[in-house]
């Protein structure tokens, strides 16, 4: 199969006054599992749409395999959509729902036997052939969609949010099960999740959408480690952004202010004029946190704060810290015998500098 880019190129699309789509500009590289990201509202499903040819975009190109198929009807696009809701015929059998493109396009009578006989092996339902999609599981139904679109044989597979309709355990299993068949066919995937545990396990890279705009786009891990603005860093994990003004800065050594703590001091350098606000953004589980008469370790900053609130999650327990008037997550491991910390307990938390990204407000 070859494995084809899709670009997108200052893609612009409105419904009215309304703009859906701000200049989305997107490289999605032959053969890559690319997942986009974002919250309700902010225009996933609308690209994917987009990209399938069922919303049409006022301004820009959209590059298949290098050429412009911004004009093209759908079916003229080589790319295959499973939907969310799965779209199966409740009145046709699984062979028959997999067989209705090739039908369709009116393809001889042996080639849809043996292409329906494929698609249903690579999904493991040959045995389900003659069901009704309302005898199969919500798994079963999700692979009789893939079946049904693989088989017209896309140079481009398009999933809307294909696992949300599944249990988290099917879920977990499914999406390991769709990415080894992606990686077995090098088929170039786009999926829409707003799911980040889903995006980060399973994309090679991905976009994060929020309000019809591209904010950024990479590895996982890339956007996880260096998000570009807050909005990535709380949408990819977690992230805790403490708020501050600043006081001085000379070289590499800035002082905030922080309402309700008082100055703080960080080995780090910023652009940022003096008295600007600014957000020092840091995960919950590079934080160190011990009783408030501890000795401090000189490698990290620390911060006074009382326990708000704890949950125990089973390999650790994540603290709701008060610092001033801001709350920070913070995540101690859980051992047999490790100190636990009392909610309304006081505390000090150590920031590590090297953990540390600064945003300007
Ligand atoms: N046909 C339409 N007419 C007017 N506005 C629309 C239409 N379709 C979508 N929108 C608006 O476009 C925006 C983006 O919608 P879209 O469905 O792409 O978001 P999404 O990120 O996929 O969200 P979700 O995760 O909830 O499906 C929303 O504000 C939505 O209300």
């Amino acid at each position: 199969m070859k494995k084809v880019p899709v670009q997108c190129r200052n893609i612009r699309l409105s419904y009215g006054e309304t703009e859906v789509l701000k200049d989305v500009n997107l490289d999605i590289e032959p053969g890559e599992f690319f997942a986009l990201l974002g919250p309700s509202g902010s225009g996933k499903s609308t690209l994917l749409r987009l990209i399938a040819g069922f919303n049409r975009h006022q301004q820009g190109q959209l590059l298949i395999d290098g050429q412009d198929v911004s004009a093209k009807a759908p079916w003229e696009r080589n790319v295959g959509m499973v939907f969310q809701s799965y779209a199966l015929w409740p009145h046709l059998s699984v062979w028959d729902n997999v067989a209705f493109g090739l039908v369709e396009r009116k393809a001889p009578k042996q080639v849809i036997k043996e292409k329906v006989g494929a698609a249903l092996e690579l999904v493991s339902l040959s045995q389900y052939a003659e069901r009704r999609p309302s005898q199969l599981s919500g798994g079963q139904q999700q692979r009789v969609a893939l079946a049904r679109t693989l088989v017209i044989e896309p140079q481009v597979l398009l999933l809307d949010e294909p696992l949300s309709n599944l249990d988290k355990t099917l879920r977990v299993q499914m999406r390991q099960e769709l990415l080894a068949m992606q990686r077995r066919l090098g088929l170039t995937t786009i999926f829409v999740t707003h799911d980040q545990e889903e995006a980060m396990t399973t994309a090679d890279r991905m976009a994060v959408l929020d309000k019809g705009g591209v904010q950024q786009v990479g590895a996982p891990a890339t956007l996880y480690d260096y998000p570009v603005n807050p909005f990535v860093a709380n949408f990819v994990g977690t992230m805790n952004l403490l708020s501050g003004k600043v006081r001085s800065r000379r070289g590499d050594k800035l002082t905030l202010d922080v309402d309700g703590v008082g100055e703080l001091a960080f080995p780090l350098h910023t652009d940022a004029p003096e008295s600007d606000t600014i957000q020092v953004s840091f995960r919950p589980h590079s934080l160190r946190v011990e009783v408030a008469d501890a000795a401090q370790d000189a490698r990290y900053v620390w911060v006074p704060g009382t326990v708000e609130a704890s949950e125990f999650l089973g390999e650790f327990t994540r603290y709701r810290v008060q610092v001033g008037k801001q709350s920070l997550s913070v995540d101690h491991p859980h051992h047999v015998g490790l100190s636990k910390f009392p909610v309304g307990g006081a505390v000090n938390l150590g920031i590590e500098p090297s953990q540390v990204r600064l945003f300007g407000a």
